[in-house]
């Protein structure tokens, strides 16, 4: 039996994590069994990875490597395990955030993207990807209000204009895979369009 890979997108601040703890508890209560992770992050190693890479100085390049070697090692020892034991496995950022932030954020080309997400997902992909869309000033605001900067987040509103950039070039090349949602509206709004859609990709 294979399970549903959902993943959830947009840039820092966006409210990603407040609307995903209300989607796990609407697959749950359809009986699904729902593995909850991150990237990056999600297993032991790529946890490690993620404590560097949002900390540790590096350039672009090894930024986008060291997302890549967390992304594989999450999708061997978690994503494709939990798969194939027919969880449903939502996913706070994968693939596409490596295209926003460093394609889009940092400039890196897609001649060094595209390879790396066909070696490391060989096929794997999402079926469903929420984009909680906003503009980065208002990101910003809500960021500013709720917690300390790492090393990307602290990046300034342009680096957030182009990762938004990225995400909706990211939407536009796979419309069936990527559902926008305003994320710029109140909680209980946002959660309205995720739960149509929702409804209408997996009815009772
Ligand atoms: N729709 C919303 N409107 C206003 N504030 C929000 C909304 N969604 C989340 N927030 C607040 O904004 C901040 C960032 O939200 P969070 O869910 O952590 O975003 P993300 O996971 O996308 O970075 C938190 O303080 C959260 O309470
Ligand atoms: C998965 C991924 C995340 N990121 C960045 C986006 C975020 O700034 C950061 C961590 O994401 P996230 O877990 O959403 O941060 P937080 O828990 O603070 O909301 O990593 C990339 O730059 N590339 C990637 O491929």
């Amino acid at each position: 039996m294979t399970g549903r890979f959902i993943s959830f997108e947009g840039i820092d601040g966006a409210g990603k994590s407040t609307q995903i703890a209300s989607i796990a508890a609407w697959f749950q209560a359809r009986g699904d069994e729902v593995a909850l992770t991150r990237e990056p992050g999600g297993t032991p190693l790529a946890e490690d990875l993620r404590a560097l890479v949002l900390n540790r100085p590096m350039d672009s390049l090894t930024e986008l490597l060291l997302m890549f070697a967390a992304r594989r090692d999450h999708l061997q020892t978690l994503i494709l395990p939990a798969l194939a034991a027919g969880k449903t496995v939502l996913c706070d950022r994968f693939t596409d955030s490596s295209f926003a932030y460093q394609g889009g954020g940092r400039g890196l080309p897609l001649r060094m993207l595209d390879p790396l997400a066909d070696w490391v997902q060989d096929g794997t992909e999402p079926e469903l990807t929420f984009w909680f869309d906003l503009p980065p000033a208002m990101a910003a605001a809500r960021r500013a209000g709720a917690r300390e900067a790492d090393r990307i987040e602290a990046q300034q509103l342009d680096f957030f204009e182009r990762a938004r950039g990225g995400f909706a070039a990211r939407a536009e090349k796979a419309p069936q895979r990527v559902v926008r949602i305003d994320a710029s509206v109140a909680p209980d709004a946002v959660w309205a369009q995720v739960q149509a859609v929702l409804q209408q990709r997996y009815p009772a």
